[in-house]
């Protein structure tokens, strides 16, 4: 098992560790644990995402979720934070994405472009931005270039930056895929490396990969991947997503497993609002008691 760093450990400057401290510890369970719910899909897979519980393709519905649910923050791109986020008055955080891109070509030659900044985020009353990076893909020159624009806007206001490290491109694809270990902890330590204050990260999957390096044939277990990959970030914290859905007990197993490795905590979207409203608070319920085991001691 790995320490899940405190925020005084995390080269912060004083706004963003303010506003990481509001979201960590004045939202959610306050134990310095994080369940965010994620609302892009909708420009990131289209709306056939809000097919199996057409509630959710109203953005209301969702905020009313993440309140009802007691998550910590919610993220969304900024169409939906001009029209919808004041509705509700800033009560749960914002975590505003600043880009993203659809999924109508394909994703081999990968980059998300900007299409908000993060002084958008600042006029919106955000407590984080962030952004997607595609590790991996043949564009990933470019998308550094927009990663260091974003961070240094970042740091200007004291914004946290996290970035959505998502490994991407045929190179990944010949290595085993989005999910292997190599792909996901490569992509953690990628994340951490270019100035990401918090990293998204897939569960890693050992099992997954082909024609790696030398080092990644070892037997590891998913615990053990898990324990490396928040290892791989050193003291940018790590929130682990939930991918498309999957039943209750292999969601609450991964969650388990992610914040035994030192997570920070989780970021499940569709797994939460793909069920009817009882069924979503049902398994957030569950998930805030396996976060409620993981509480950051000392807090600061
Ligand atoms: O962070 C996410 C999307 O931005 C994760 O969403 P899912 O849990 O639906 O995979």
């Amino acid at each position: 098992m790995t320490t899940r760093p405190r925020l005084s450990q995390c080269g912060l400057s004083a706004g963003k560790r303010a506003r990481l401290h509001r979201i960590l510890h004045q939202h959610g369970l306050g134990n310095g644990t994080a369940l965010f719910l994620p609302y892009d899909q909708g420009l990131e897979h289209g709306p056939r995402d809000f097919f199996p519980d057409p509630a959710a393709a109203d953005p209301r519905y969702i905020i009313k979720l993440a309140l009802e649910g007691g998550f910590n923050g919610i993220a969304v791109q900024i169409g939906l934070a001009e029209k919808f986020y004041w509705d509700y008055a800033g009560e749960v955080p914002l975590i505003l994405k600043l880009n993203g891109k659809t999924d109508i070509p394909s994703d081999r030659d990968a980059l998300s472009p900007l299409h908000a900044s993060v002084e958008d985020a600042v006029r919106l009353g955000a407590d984080a931005v962030g952004y997607t990076l595609y590790v991996g893909s043949p564009a990933q020159v470019p998308d550094y270039g927009q990663l260091h624009e974003v961070r240094r806007d970042a740091q200007r206001f004291g914004m946290p930056l996290v970035v959505w490290a998502y490994p991407r491109g045929a190179a990944i694809e010949q290595k085993g895929g989005k999910d292997s270990f190599y792909a996901v902890h490569y992509a953690a330590r990628v994340a951490s490396e270019l100035g990401a204050d918090v990293v998204k990260v897939n569960f890693p999957h050992p099992e997954k990969q082909q024609d790696v390096p030398d080092p990644y044939h070892t037997a590891f277990t998913a615990q053990q991947a898990m324990d490396a990959v928040v290892r791989a970030a050193n003291r940018t914290l790590v929130l682990v997503s939930g991918g498309s859905r999957a039943g209750d007990e292999a969601m609450l197993e991964k969650a388990e497993e992610s914040m035994a490795a030192g997570a920070t905590g989780l970021i499940f979207g569709r797994n939460v609002w793909q069920r009817e409203h009882g069924a979503s608070l049902r398994l957030v319920e569950q998930l805030r008691q396996i976060l409620a085991k993981y509480p950051t001691t000392p807090k600061v």
